[in-house]
């Protein structure tokens, strides 16, 4: 844990990773990445753009792509909720994040999940926000070095936890 320099946040769509994030690296005195926002940037493209063009499975190889290229440290890396489905791109992250799951329970996350689409969430027709929480969370589960459960707290608060919960190495 000690060599890893950077915290990579990871969870479910609308969990809060880039709210959080962007507080967590400030006070931490990071910089910050959100990799939702350098995917669009480098494809010129919307996510939700990139899903209708290209459809889940080649967004999920360009969001994979972009992930292994990423070389950096001292930063709180915001990933996109569908990182977990390629293991290698979680492997990269691995090798240089200590890698933080954010909880939120899904009543809380259904609040602010009103639209998927335009949102751009990389869900198979058909399948409901709860289908996809439980995909998902074993999977954030297997890949996080630690879990922080946002609750009802402030964005704020979500980071004090995080660096509260964080190995003494890493403060
Ligand atoms: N702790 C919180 N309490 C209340 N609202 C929050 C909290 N964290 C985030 N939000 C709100 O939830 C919405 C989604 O947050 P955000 O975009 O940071 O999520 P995300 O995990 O980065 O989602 P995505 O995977 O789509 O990038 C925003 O409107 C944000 O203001
Ligand atoms: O959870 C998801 O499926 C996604 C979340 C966003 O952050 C983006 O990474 C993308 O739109 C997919
Ligand atoms: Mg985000």
């Amino acid at each position: 844990m000690k060599d890893k320099k950077n915290i990579a946040l990871i969870g479910m769509p609308a969990v809060g990773k880039s709210t959080v994030g962007v507080l967590l690296a400030k006070k931490m005195g990071f910089d910050f990445m959100d990799t939702d926002i350098l995917i669009q940037a480098k494809e010129h493209q919307t996510l939700a753009q990139i899903i209708a063009r290209h459809g889940l499975e080649q967004f999920l190889e360009i969001e994979k792509q972009h992930l292994l290229d990423i070389r950096c440290t001292r930063h709180v890396i915001a990933t996109g909720g569908s990182v977990i489905y390629k293991p290698e791109a979680m492997r990269h992250l691995a090798e240089t994040c200590v890698i933080v799951y954010l909880a939120v329970d899904l009543d809380v996350l259904k609040t602010r999940l009103s639209d998927v689409i335009t949102r751009g969430v990389a869900i198979s027709p058909g399948k409901t926000i709860d289908d996809l929480y439980r995909e998902r969370v074993p999977l954030y589960e297997r890949y996080a070095d630690l879990a922080v459960h946002c609750r009802k707290q402030f964005p704020e608060q979500v980071a004090k936890q995080i660096i509260q919960s964080m190995p003494k190495d890493r403060t």
